[in-house]
């Protein structure tokens, strides 16, 4: 049988004031748990991936972000589970609650200490270009 396409959206968020980028560490007992991520999750019927990052922001740190550009390319990675597709933004905070509902930490790091975490393999792509990217650059 096919596999399950999985659409995903997360953010990148960056503080430019420091020039660092949030990682979050999955939740273990979630699928891939204990990997570290773009916040984020499933896009839901009728939603643009921008409103879903929002949603999912809302929903895992009860925080409002600003979406900001798209991070690199739409990255699919086949699991055993599905298909995910992920489409990460940057996005900076609009507030500062971090409740941490679906992670166990979080860490800011600086484009040169990002792949030094056990990011999903997804996300390898894209932390490869997070690395060769200077946050004060990206325009919102
Ligand atoms: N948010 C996010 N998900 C990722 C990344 N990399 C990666 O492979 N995924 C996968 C893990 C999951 O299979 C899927 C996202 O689903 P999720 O479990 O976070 O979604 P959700 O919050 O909507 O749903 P759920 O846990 O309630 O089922 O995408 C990433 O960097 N960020």
């Amino acid at each position: 049988m096919a596999k399950k396409i999985i659409k995903v959206a997360g953010v990148a968020i960056i503080d430019q004031d420091k020039n660092k980028v949030l990682a979050g560490k999955r939740n273990a007992d979630r699928l891939v748990g204990g990997m570290w991520e773009f916040p984020g999750g499933k896009i839901e019927k009728g939603e643009t991936p921008q409103e879903a990052a929002k949603r999912e922001l809302k929903e895992e740190f009860h925080d409002e972000v600003q979406i900001g550009p798209q991070l690199g390319e739409t990255v699919s990675y086949e699991y055993d589970f599905g298909i995910v597709k992920l489409t990460v933004f940057f996005a900076k905070l609009l507030t500062n609650n971090f409740d941490l509902v679906a992670h166990s930490e979080v860490e800011w790091l600086s484009a040169d200490e990002v792949q030094k975490l056990n990011w999903t393999p997804a996300d390898a792509p894209l932390v490869k270009e997070l690395a060769r990217t200077n946050f004060r650059d990206i325009k919102f």
